[in-house]
């Protein structure tokens, strides 16, 4: 990147800033008041210093003396009132900022597609809300805003240090260009090595959500020693990204100390030189040495500041990327509100690829007709999951239509698409909460007498019944603790009681053993008697009452007909249903 690009995503950076703390101007202005008082009180102290050295000692006069050390003690603690103000109200400042950044981008990043979180790193995702946010974070706090009271005072001395000796001050100005070339130097440097701890860190956090998700794959194939031996990689790798960042980092504070130190020689140089020929007084020379602090202290924190600016660019970018990612499946402008179901569903020439040119489902159509129940059978592969993602609109077909009652999905609002399709799927989540809650997901408003007719619904009373906390047991992160079953018939307690028109059961019944799935098959008739529904089962044995059987093979519809019917085709579908029961 070159420097015109860093500073234009600096001013950027800033600008974001601005717009995000502008919105409480009444507490920035307070801040930013204060900060001018400070810097005319840190200017106004060295006054004091030299009138007692230069004119107080002289004259011998104590009532002198204790009017300036009044004077003296009087701006000191002004100086802590509004250092307190204006850290305090900065931190609230940023506080407040921050947490309203940190929402918007959340909400942001949920609108996104489906297939956003199916590439994107969880790991990735959460540094940039943690270590990113943070970053940011760091850069609207009081010590910015230190810099701006330091600039102030900057402003304050040099302009009276030159109306008072010009020699000096262009003298002093000498160090100024090697200040700003050291800085040049370093801040490009720092800034490429922290891009490169933040990628290292997000790798950490890749691996680390990717190991404890899939803790049960590691446990069982005793892969903790390759894990770790994964792990480490990536953590030497951190290291020594982070260890080019000090280096870079622990050089440049020296460096600018030096050059402070010429400053130092300078004025004591020159400045006793005058002294030799009574042009200065010792008085001068001490608050000038006073006044060259208050010029390096600015520098000072100029050059610790760059290279938080290095860090928050990095960082600001990050976030960036995440707000320059748009939502493909969008919402129309004036969207119809999908009430309920009228006259059923219907996928018309539906192609469809995951990627470009590639063919997942080929010019598919069939309808899914009010209150009646189609099944979907094929290989595994074959595209079955995918028609589920077009019907609820996680994505959209590269060509043809789905519909609902006779209108393409595209027309309804997405909240009124998903409130009237419940969906159990292959792979069942629960929340890290209560049986309680995970029933309750979607339908908070429920009453405890829908939720218990629920539960008696699905088949868990006796299961509950028998958990020393009943419904109110924690099911763990992801439903650890429950066996895949229990965590089946939640989630189809779940849609029960979410009550949708048009109903999905993806291998609703896989993972329930016979007794179990009699049950749930049960009350899944009775769910299924009054729904539409699409259900998708390996086990032929589960679909034979379907009103139709939708036969599926390398993204095509290849049969559909009654169970009856297709047998008697002696097709696909007979082949797959003796091949089970043979
Ligand atoms: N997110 C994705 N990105 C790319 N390809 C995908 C994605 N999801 C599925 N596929 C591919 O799409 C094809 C159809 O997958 P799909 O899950 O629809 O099959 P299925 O019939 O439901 O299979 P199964 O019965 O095994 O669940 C497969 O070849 C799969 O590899």
């Amino acid at each position: 990147m070159t420097s015109e690009e860093t500073q234009g995503s600096v001013i950027e950076m800033l600008r974001f800033i601005f717009k995000r703390v502008w919105t409480q101007w009444p507490m920035l202005l307070l801040s930013l008041s204060s900060l001018l008082i400070i810097a005319g009180l840190e200017f106004s102290i060295p006054q004091v210093t030299q009138r007692i050295i230069d004119e107080v000692i002289p004259s011998k006069s104590v009532s002198q003396l204790s009017i300036n050390i009044g004077l003296l003690l009087l701006f000191a603690s002004l100086l802590s009132i509004f250092s307190y103000i204006s850290t305090y109200v900065m931190s609230r400042i940023s506080q407040t900022a921050i947490v309203e950044l940190r929402e918007d981008l959340y909400r942001h990043v949920l609108k996104q597609d489906f297939q956003f979180f199916e590439t994107q790193k969880t790991g990735d995702l959460m540094t940039r809300f943690s270590g990113d946010i943070k970053t940011i974070q760091d850069l609207i706090s009081p010590n910015t805003l230190k810099l701006v009271s330091n600039m102030l005072t900057f402003g304050f001395v040099m302009g009276f240090m030159l109306v008072k000796d010009w020699r000096l001050t262009l003298l002093i100005s000498l160090t100024f260009p090697m200040l700003y070339l050291l800085n040049f130097y370093f801040s490009r440097h720092l800034r490429q090595a922290f891009r490169k701890v933040r990628q290292s860190t997000s790798k950490i956090n890749n691996q680390l959500q990717a190991s404890l998700t899939s803790i049960l794959l590691i446990k069982n194939f005793a892969t903790e020693d390759f894990e770790t031996e994964r792990f480490k990689k990536v953590n030497t790798e951190n290291k020594e990204n982070y260890l080019t960042a000090m280096g870079y980092q622990t050089m440049f504070a020296p460096s600018i100390d030096f050059v402070n130190y010429l400053g130092v020689a300078i004025v004591l140089g020159y400045g006793t030189l005058q002294v030799f020929q009574g042009e200065l007084t010792v008085g001068n020379i001490i608050a000038y040495l006073a006044y060259l602090k208050l010029l390096q202290n600015p520098i000072r924190s100029f050059t610790q500041m760059v290279s938080r600016f290095q860090q928050s660019v990095v960082s600001y970018e990050r976030i960036m990327e995440l707000y320059e990612v748009e939502p493909t499946i969008i919402e129309p402008q004036q969207g119809l509100v999908l009430e309920s179901l009228k006259e059923g569903a219907e996928f018309s020439g539906v192609s469809f690829g995951y990627q470009e040119d590639q063919v997942i489902l080929d010019d598919v159509s069939f309808k899914l007709p009010e209150g009646e129940v189609t099944a979907l059978v094929g290989s595994s592969g074959s595209g079955k999951t995918t028609v589920t993602r077009l019907l609820t609109r996680l994505y959209d077909p590269t060509s043809g239509q789905v519909l609902i009652d006779g209108k393409d999905i595209k027309n309804y609002t997405m909240s009124s698409l998903r409130h009237n399709i419940g969906i159990v799927s292959q792979d069942v989540e629960l929340i890290d909460g209560s049986i309680r809650e995970n029933i309750l997901y979607g339908s908070l408003n429920a009453t405890e007498e829908q939720l218990i007719q629920t539960i008696e619904a699905a088949k868990l009373t006796e299961f509950i019944e028998e958990l020393p906390r009943g419904v109110e047991t924690q099911v763990g992160e992801r439903g650890i603790k429950l066996s895949g079953g229990q965590k089946q018939r939640i989630a189809i307690a779940r849609v029960l009681l979410k009550d949708a028109p048009l109903l999905i059961l993806d291998e609703a019944t896989a993972s329930l053993d016979n007794e179990s799935e009699r049950h749930i098959q049960m009350s899944l008739d009775n769910l299924l008697e009054r729904k539409t529904s699409l259900v998708i089962a390996h086990r032929l044995s589960t679909i034979h009452n379907a009103d139709t059987i939708l036969v599926m093979d390398h993204g095509k519809i290849i049969e559909q007909g009654t169970h009856t019917e297709l047998l008697s085709q002696n097709g696909r579908y007979a082949s797959l249903y003796h091949s089970q029961f043979k």
